[in-house]
């Protein structure tokens, strides 16, 4: 079988440049390319901290997907940006691969009609690790026994989307299987704004930005007398990478968007 060819956006990201790491180490994956704001007809091997890796650096997107022969995007920028890199990798017939998160349910549904239309898959994942795929999963089961619930989602200070995708998508998950309900007290009021949360089809919605944070998300389900907490951390974003892995490996088998990554896990 032949390498699968793949372009990096955000390569000197945290994130992006993990995912170098995954490509330098993966046998059967080859890094064609780059996009990156700065360092325009450089190569990765010129830039510090990253792999030793021959490819080029555009930062002309569009140029990049038509020059370059690549078989998968593998995007890891910011929400405006990567919906706008999606958007033209699937116009050139590159299959996207998506960890940036903040994308709205609009763009999330012009995109699979983007893919349906051009038959080419699309993974997009709020969070590639299966701890944590796995940790929203067992919050949809929970959900069905207790109804009310709450989120606290922790993230480094540097994260730019608040909810985190992951709490969107688990409030999402929970909302399947739930109906929609108001918690708390039905009189009670916020003296300080903000104080109870975002506040998505009545579940509570906390994030907390600290530096030293990775990713980390608690669960939390109230009972009578009871309470049950559900709670994953990435401490290293290596945790991420497996799945990113699993994404670029499946998405050249799809012909429509997926969103999430429980939907490619056995
Ligand atoms: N799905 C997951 O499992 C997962 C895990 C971690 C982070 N994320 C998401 O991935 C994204 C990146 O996270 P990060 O922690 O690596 O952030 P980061 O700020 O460290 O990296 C983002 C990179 O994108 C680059 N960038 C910005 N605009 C660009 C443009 N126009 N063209 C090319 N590159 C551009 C920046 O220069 C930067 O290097 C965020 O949306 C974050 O929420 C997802
Ligand atoms: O570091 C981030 O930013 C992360 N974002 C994802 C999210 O928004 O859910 C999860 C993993 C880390």
């Amino acid at each position: 079988m032949s390498n699968v060819k793949i372009i990096v956006a955000g390569p000197r990201g945290k994130m992006g440049s993990e995912a170098l790491r995954l490509i330098e180490n993966t046998p059967e994956f080859e890094l064609v390319g780059c996009i990156d704001r700065k360092h325009d007809g450089e190569k990765v091997s010129d830039l510090e901290g990253l792999p030793k890796l021959d490819a080029e650096i555009f930062s002309d997107v569009e140029k990049a997907f038509q020059q370059l022969d690549a078989d998968v995007l593998i995007d890891l920028t910011s929400p405006e940006v990567g919906y706008k890199h999606t958007r033209l990798a699937l116009e050139n017939g590159i299959r996207p691969v998506v960890g940036t998160t903040g994308f709205t349910q609009e763009q999330l549904e012009e995109l699979q009609d983007l893919s349906e239309q051009k038959e080419l898959g699309t993974v997009i994942a709020p969070n590639f690790a299966v701890g944590a795929v796995l940790m929203m999963q067992f919050s949809k089961w929970a959900a069905k026994y207790f109804p009310d619930v709450e989120i606290i989602e922790k993230h480094h200070d540097q994260k730019l989307d608040a909810p985190s995708g992951t709490a969107v998508k688990t409030a999402q998950l929970i909302e399947e299987v739930r109906d929609s309900k108001v918690q708390g007290h039905p009189e009670e009021k916020e003296t300080i704004p903000g104080a109870r949360g975002a506040n998505e089809d009545g579940m509570r919605i906390h994030s907390v930005r600290l530096p030293g944070l990775v990713a980390h998300q608690e669960v939390i389900f109230g009972g009578t007398g009871e309470t049950l907490t559900i709670k994953h951390d990435s401490h290293h974003r290596q945790s991420f990478m497996s799945g990113v892995k699993l994404a670029v490996d499946q998405v050249q088998r799809i012909h429509t968007l997926v969103y999430g990554l429980e939907n490619l896990l056995e």
